[in-house]
């Protein structure tokens, strides 16, 4: 058992300080957000992940959560930092979240501390933190840093975090001491390690993001040659997927990528390329594929009603994907904002999530039933499996049309076409 301090309450130190607690360790989270440190003192989870309300629950005797970032750096000897890491306008990443938390810890550092960076950041951050630390004359002999980049996927998050496909150690070139204190930790979780430099564990989570946008992006744009060959792409997704070396994975065509990661991080990696003078083509056309594939479904919706300012519009989905009720980055919302720009009625629903923003004629409504009321389409943004099992024959009873847009290529079209609806999805024959 080791004191470990969380610094972080969002998607990722919740998940580290559940798990961690889970796996017998003495922990304490922290946050600066007072309402989220009362929020979890009372038992709440202030974000929807299936499973990590019970799983904290479970593990309330060994985590505690709390503003006061000192005492819980003073009594840990490993300190996780898991606070966001956004884009600048410019895609460069903000780093001023991990720079503030480093300024904080730095005076609370008297006894060694093992200080491992989870949150996502560009290279040679960590490096650089070593600098900063050993620049406010904090002693080498009192700590270390350590790359440990997140895998996690949001809505399986606790799943993932137990059940790694790998441990990813950066460390310094001269530093004998965190491998053993990191396996230590991790010693109830099975997976292999991947020990490598400081920049060499941050480019691992760059290229891993930045490779599963390129799948998508791939088959986004294969959606498209599809559809004009009037070839089903879901089954072509299929069929390269039972190649092992593509695999099955991330081969879902549809509205794009979004999320508070992928986004991010391939235009960060766009930044970190271009800062060594290297044009990462590829990166590029990732985004700009991403970036467009909004345009297919609303060139698709003014095809079908050359008048769609009169339209009543149900969009299915707000969040950036099933299971979870974040919507930064979401696709969902951003068709909606695009609906919203072309004055249709757009009527909203989502089971967990909620819009971030007030738009123009946009409502968001409390059950599905409201949202495809007299609706002229139904379009599904988020592939909820409440969505995937809808009963078509009742939806068509309470549309007012017959069109139903696939923004996920995840229903059947025959069942669709069966009950007297149209089905649109991308790159669908
Ligand atoms: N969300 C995800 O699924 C994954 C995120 N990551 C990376 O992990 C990092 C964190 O991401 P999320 O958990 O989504 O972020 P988040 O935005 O949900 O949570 C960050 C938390 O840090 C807190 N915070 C900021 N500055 C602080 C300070 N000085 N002291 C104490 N608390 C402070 C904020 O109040 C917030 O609660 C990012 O770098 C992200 O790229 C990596 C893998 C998965
Ligand atoms: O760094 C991160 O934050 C995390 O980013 C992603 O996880 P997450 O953003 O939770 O969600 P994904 O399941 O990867 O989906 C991302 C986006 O891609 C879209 N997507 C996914 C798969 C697919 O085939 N097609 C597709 O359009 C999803 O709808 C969603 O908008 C990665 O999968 C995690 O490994 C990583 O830790």
């Amino acid at each position: 058992m080791v004191n470990i301090c969380v610094i972080g309450a969002g998607y990722v130190g919740l998940t580290t300080a559940a798990v961690l607690a889970e796996l017998g360790h003495e922990v304490c989270c922290i946050d600066k957000d007072q309402n989220k440190i009362t929020e979890l003192n009372n038992g709440k989870i202030p974000i929807y992940e299936p499973g990590l309300s019970e799983f904290i629950a479970k593990n309330t005797n060994r985590l505690s959560f709390n503003t006061n970032l000192e005492e819980g750096v003073k009594k840990a000897s490993i300190i996780f930092i898991c606070v966001g890491t956004p884009s600048l306008a410019d895609g460069k990443t903000n780093l001023s979240y991990v720079d503030a938390v480093i300024n904080e810890i730095a005076p609370c550092i008297h006894s060694y501390k093992t200080i491992i960076t989870k949150s996502t950041v560009p290279i040679g951050t960590n490096e650089q933190i070593y600098e900063k630390l050993l620049a406010k004359k904090i002693s080498p002999e009192l700590f270390n840093i350590v790359s440990n980049p997140e895998f996690l996927r949001e809505g399986s998050a606790i799943y993932d975090m137990l059940h790694p496909d790998k441990i990813v150690v950066g460390l310094r070139q001269d530093d004998t001491q965190s491998l053993p204190i990191i396996q230590e930790m991790y010693s109830r979780i099975q997976a292999p390690y991947i020990v490598t430099s400081l920049n060499g564990a941050e480019m691992i989570k760059y290229a891993s993001n930045a490779f599963l946008a390129t799948k998508i992006s791939f088959i986004n744009e294969i959606a498209r040659i599809c559809e004009a060959f009037h070839i089903d792409v879901n089954d072509v997704s299929k069929g390269i997927g039972l190649d092992p070396r593509i695999g099955p994975h991330f081969l879902q065509a549809g509205l794009g990528y979004g999320g508070s990661c992928f986004p991010k991080d391939v235009k960060s990696l766009e930044q970190i390329a271009l800062s060594k003078q290297i044009h990462p083509l590829i990166l590029q056309a990732v985004q700009t594929v991403n970036d467009t594939q909004i345009d297919v479904y609303i060139h698709k919706l003014k095809t079908l009603f050359p008048d769609l300012h009169t339209k009543k519009i149900a969009v299915l989905g707000i969040a950036f994907k099933p299971n979870t009720d974040d919507t930064r980055d979401s696709p969902a919302e951003r068709l909606i904002s695009r609906l919203s720009q072309l004055t249709c009625d757009v009527c909203a629903y989502d089971p967990k999530a909620k819009l971030s923003h007030d738009q123009h004629h946009v409502r968001q409504v409390n059950s599905l039933d409201e949202a495809i009321k007299g609706a002229d389409c139904v379009v599904i943004a988020t592939d909820w499996d409440e969505f995937k099992q809808l009963d078509w024959t009742e939806i068509k009873k309470q549309m007012n049309g017959t069109i139903i847009v696939d923004g996920r290529n995840c229903l059947n079209r025959k069942e669709i076409e069966q009950c007297g609806l149209r089905y649109v999805g991308v790159g669908r024959g």
